[in-house]
């Protein structure tokens, strides 16, 4: 059985603490959400509490750890991944998070250190020492460089109880292709208020509008995209649109409870990335680079989440269009 280190107890890291088939220690910051992790235990969905063992600085660590699966924000990244690389003692580095992180954070673990986990479903941190899982899925975990290697294999058959996961080859394909629905979906979903379903039936222009737009850039690099959410990448129609808000129209993800929280989003790495790789590529993002910036007014201060915003989106397309 694996050791692991889960890095931030929340939605992601906690659920997938309590259900993982491994020997589990979750390094958390905050001490109350900590404290009641250990004793009574996380409280999931209302179950009863499962006793968790939970440590708040890093120097409370103990011993050897086969893999360390980060689930804290983006932008805590620089500042949380270091001294776990300078305490030593793992074996290997698991991006949990959304987004174009992964060549970021294997900057820091060093390459060949890094595997990449998507997690396809969602979770929501409520109060301390309890979360709510609200969506179905499991995980796709692969190396970067796509082999198939034992240890992808031993984190794949440790997060198996959570949810279906597979091992992949082709990891790139698959983190853009679950930047597909969070550019998509996560995006308008914060910028409007809305869950996935509400976004779907009041923004369909937007949606179809950002998915095309991250799909081009994804064909301009030479990206394979595979399937999540029972939807192949290449054939999001109304029909497919349909079929994934058959299990995904409850979920609230996680940057719009940032915004509700007056947290710092991972907009820059989930919008902000389709729409980096596009300026690389030369190719325009306006869908994109809407929904920076008005996640970023939000962020701010300045704007609060509205379906209003929905129509802003699919104007910055209808817009481009014209002007081209
Ligand atoms: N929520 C979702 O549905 C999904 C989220 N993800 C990804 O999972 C990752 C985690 O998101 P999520 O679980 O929602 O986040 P949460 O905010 O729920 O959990 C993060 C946890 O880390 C704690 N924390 C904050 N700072 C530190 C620190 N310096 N060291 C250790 N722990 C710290 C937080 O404490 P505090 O609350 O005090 O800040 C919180 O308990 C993100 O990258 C996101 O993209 C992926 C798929 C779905
Ligand atoms: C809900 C989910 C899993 C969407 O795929 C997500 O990634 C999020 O909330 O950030």
């Amino acid at each position: 059985m694996p050791r692991i280190l889960v890095v931030g107890g929340g939605a992601i890291g906690g659920i997938t603490a309590a259900g993982a088939a491994a020997d589990v220690v979750v390094l958390d910051a905050n001490e109350v959400h900590a404290a009641k992790l250990n004793d009574p235990g996380l409280v999931i969905n209302g179950a009863d509490p499962q006793p968790l063992r939970a440590v708040t600085t890093i120097q409370a660590l103990e011993g050897e750890f086969d893999f360390a699966l980060i689930a804290v924000k983006s932008p805590l990244h620089a500042t949380v991944i270091p001294p776990l690389v300078e305490r030593g003692g793992i074996g290997a580095f698991v991006t949990l998070g959304n987004g174009l992180i992964q060549d970021r954070v294997e900057a820091i673990v060093g390459k060949g250190n890094l595997l990449a986990c998507l997690v396809e479903w969602g979770g929501s941190n409520v109060g301390p020492g309890e979360l709510v899982r609200d969506s179905e899925g499991g995980y796709v975990v692969g190396e970067l460089d796509g082999a198939i290697t034992d240890r992808a294999r031993a984190l794949a058959e440790a997060l198996q109880p959570l949810g279906h996961t597979r091992v992949t080859d082709n990891v790139r394909g698959m983190i853009w292709t679950k930047l597909q629905v969070n550019s998509t979906f996560t995006g308008l979903s914060a910028i409007s208020g809305l869950r996935y379903g509400g976004v779907a039936e009041q923004g369909p222009d937007a949606v179809f509008a950002l998915w095309e737009e991250g799909v081009r850039v994804a064909r301009a690099q030479g990206l394979e995209l595979g399937e999540m959410h029972g939807v192949h990448a290449y054939e999001f129609s109304p029909e497919g649109l349909a079929r994934m808000m058959e299990h995904m129209a409850n979920v609230r993800p996680s940057m719009l409870q940032d915004l509700d929280a007056g947290r710092e989003t991972e907009v820059d790495v989930v919008n902000g990335g389709v729409a980096a790789k596009g300026r690389e590529l030369n190719l325009p993002t306006p869908c994109n680079d809407k929904v920076v910036e008005l996640v970023h007014s939000m962020e701010r201060g300045e704007r609060a989440p509205s379906p209003d915003y929905l129509a802003y989106v699919s104007a910055a397309q209808i817009t481009s269009a014209a002007d081209s």
